[in-house]
């Protein structure tokens, strides 16, 4: 059974064995039944206080008694920024799903990276990985140290054990991975899904100006674990991911003996289903940034290192209104992803559950030609969009899209194609 304690960013405290967390000290001489404290800082020491973000974790063992890495060779598609193999045409581009594993796969062997931007080196961009697995992590653990993970499950529910707790994160939700944090993946069978790794600030709650004290995504519902150990003493493989390579050591433990921590850096999970989702009641399709569920910002204000962005069921009512998303071009880049359903902007198919699209920096897209004819013909009535769940990584700087993703046979070469056969506009003789 896991168990959760609610709140975005709160300071926790949580203990598996009463009396494992010291009271009102982080470091005692001696903690309690011999606990060793290691901090775990997620931004830097001097960070602002409203910024910053650490834990205290009493384990059994510290962490820091293990040998060398040793560079492996686990995930063969996952890849890091900077990402210069492949050059970054202005297309737009689609995706089919990706297939389930024909063999057997692992979460972090299931990775597959379809691009980024930014660089791991110097902690600005994402990368955007879809990953497709069939195989539990056994006596496996991972940690990037290289960013925050925002995982997305589309198929199967994700067992997630952490350092701090356990999560079930099944499809509609996400789960926020602290960078740095270990993790172990079990799943119930073929498990899809998408990843934002982000190399850059922490992804926080959106501002919500005018909107007021609630709405969008409310603090109260992110869900982040209580306190769990497991004591086992056998071989664990630790995986990390540093500076774009996997890297592997051996522990003669379960690194998950963390008995109690307290503090504000923490795995969470997220139910999209509880987004209060804001829109127009009069006119014009407003800007998606009301649909942010999280924003990570970048040194420019309001122009994110990464939005996630959501487009759930909701009413329509605008009146003499384009309804769709219009036609644009958007300075910052959009990769879109689809957990279920239809998206409003693409009824002509081609954009289907598990796939993915990009639309990079300037470059022109909008709701295909079966989806644009339906919005400029329709009665409009009151209408719930329902059944659906499509999300975007918004980000300033262009996602490169990897050779592999450029190469795999997924890749439409058609894509353009949804925008053939608009009527041109009839003028005054
Ligand atoms: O391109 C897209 O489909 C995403 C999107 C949706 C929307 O409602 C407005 C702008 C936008 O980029
Ligand atoms: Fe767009």
């Amino acid at each position: 059974m896991t168990q959760y304690q609610t709140g975005f960013l709160n300071h926790f405290a949580t203990e598996a064995v009463p009396g494992a967390l010291p009271v009102g000290q982080n470091s005692p001489q001696r903690p309690s039944y011999g606990l060793y404290a290691e901090q775990f800082s997620t931004t830097a020491f001097t960070m602002p206080r409203v910024q910053n973000r650490r834990s205290w974790l009493y384990r059994m063992r510290p962490m820091a008694a293990h040998a060398p890495f040793e560079p492996i060779d686990l995930a063969p598609r996952l890849a890091s920024a900077p990402f210069t193999d492949a050059p970054v045409s202005p297309d737009r581009l689609r995706w089919d799903p990706l297939p389930m594993p024909d063999g057997s796969l692992d979460w972090v062997e299931g990775l597959v990276t379809y691009g980024g931007n930014g660089d791991v080196g110097t902690g600005a961009g994402i990368a955007v990985h879809v990953y497709a697995a069939n195989r539990s992590m056994d006596r496996r653990v991972f940690q990037s140290s290289d960013g925050e993970l925002l995982i997305a499950p589309q198929i199967g529910t994700l067992h997630i054990k952490t350092e701090m707790g356990r999560m079930d994160v099944p499809p509609g939700h996400i789960a926020l991975i602290p960078r740095g944090l270990r993790f172990s993946v079990e799943l119930d069978g073929p498990s899809r899904g998408y990843v934002c790794e982000n190399y850059g600030a922490h992804f926080q709650l959106p501002d919500l100006g005018p909107i007021g004290s609630n709405g969008l995504a409310n603090p109260r519902d992110f869900e982040t674990p209580v306190a769990w150990y497991e004591d086992v003493e056998a071989e664990v493989e630790f995986i990390q991911k540093f500076q774009g390579r996997l890297w592997r050591t051996m522990l003669d433990h379960s690194p998950f003996d963390v008995v109690a921590w307290h503090g504000n850096t923490a795995p969470c999970r997220y139910d999209l289903a509880r987004f209060n989702t804001i829109g127009t009641i009069s006119f014009d399709h407003p800007d998606p940034s009301i649909f942010t569920v999280l924003t990570s910002p970048s040194e420019i204000a309001g122009t994110a290192n990464c939005d996630f962005v959501i487009f759930p069921p909701r009413w329509m009512v605008a009146e003499d209104t384009f309804r769709p998303p219009w036609f644009h071009r958007n300075i910052m880049s959009e990769f879109m992803g689809l957990i279920h359903g239809v998206y409003d902007a693409k009824e002509g198919g081609g954009f289907t559950p598990g796939g993915a699209s990009l639309h990079n920096q300037m470059n022109a897209h909008g709701p295909d030609a079966v989806s644009t004819r339906a919005a400029m013909e329709a009665e409009l009535a009151p209408l719930k969009i329902d059944g659906t769940l499509a999300f975007m990584f918004e980000s300033r700087w262009v996602i490169r899209p990897t050779a592999h993703a450029m190469a795999i046979p997924e890749k439409q070469d058609d894509y353009d194609n949804c925008w053939d056969g608009f009527v041109k506009a009839q003028l005054p003789l």
